[in-house]
């Protein structure tokens, strides 16, 4: 199988303090791979490195055949402001900017589409609502039919279901099933591990560094997800940047033998 997107010995920092450090491995194209670990493990700040936010402090982030633009991302929901004067189908037609351009005007085929995507996410004749009057499941809802017109062949998503009840999810998670089906690539920060065993074939699991990297069943063992939380207990905050001289790349799939050094 080929791969999506590669990293290559990443190391990315705020203000010089690392937070994702040395990972080395492959996402594979058409595959879904769920991200875990502790909370600040890394996880979203990884996502935004991947979708170009970030620079890397050292490393790189190779995308295979496929071009930045080619990329869609949800951020988490508590980093969207709701509070724009915008209605459902305003944020909906945002995902459509590939094909209108960001300052086309909005035709009526690409209204069209909007309305087809609101229905399959459950949200047919909520167009003209404010954003502010949506719960947080139908607001997902929404973010998720702006993803269908996206039409990216890699989805990145983080924490798509954190407060969304059962049946939201499961909805949600149809949709992830359905871009798999059509060969794109899904990437997900998730927390919920039996989501990620039911649904993601693949797992990253990371702790600042990447504790392990491959098929979701040998990644998640009580051992790993031990050794991952001891890993972001232990961490110091306050250490600059790795002063490792060789950094070494990690064989992908083999993660485990990288203890940090500062
Ligand atoms: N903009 C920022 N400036 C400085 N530090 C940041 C910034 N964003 C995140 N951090 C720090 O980087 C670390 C990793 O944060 P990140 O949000 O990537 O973790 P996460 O694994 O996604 O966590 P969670 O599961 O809690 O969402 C944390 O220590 C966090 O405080």
């Amino acid at each position: 199988m080929e791969d999506a997107i590669r990293l290559h010995n990443l190391t990315l920092t705020y203000h010089r303090h690392p937070v994702v450090h040395h990972v080395s491995g492959s996402f594979r194209a058409g595959e879904a791979t769920a991200i875990v670990g502790p909370n600040g493990a890394g996880k979203s700040t990884l996502l935004k490195a991947m979708v170009g936010l970030l620079t890397p402090h050292e490393g790189r982030i190779e995308l295979c055949k496929l071009r930045q633009r080619d990329i869609a991302y949800l951020p988490q929901q508590a980093a969207i402001d709701r509070s724009l004067p915008l209605t459902v189908a305003d944020v909906v037609r945002l995902g459509d900017w590939r094909t209108s351009g960001w300052f086309g005007r909005v035709s009526r085929q690409a209204r069209a589409r909007a309305d087809t995507a609101l229905a399959e996410v459950g949200l047919a004749g909520f167009g003209q609502r404010p954003i502010d009057e949506l719960s947080s499941g139908q607001f997902q809802r929404a973010l998720f039919a702006r993803l269908l017109l996206q039409d990216a062949p890699i989805v990145l998503l983080d924490e798509p279901f954190t407060a969304l009840d059962h049946k939201t999810t499961v909805d949600l998670l149809r949709l992830i099933q359905r871009w798999r089906s059509e060969g794109r690539t899904v990437i997900a920060v998730l927390h919920d591990f039996a989501q990620v065993r039911e649904h993601f074939p693949h797992t990253l699991l990371l702790a600042k560094e990447c504790i392990a990297w491959g098929d979701t069943a040998s990644v998640l063992t009580p051992e790993r997800l031990r050794r991952a939380n001891a890993m972001e207990e232990e961490w110091d905050e306050t250490a600059e940047v790795c002063r490792r001289d060789t950094a070494p790349v990690a064989p992908v799939h083999d993660h485990s033998a990288h203890p940090h050094q500062h």
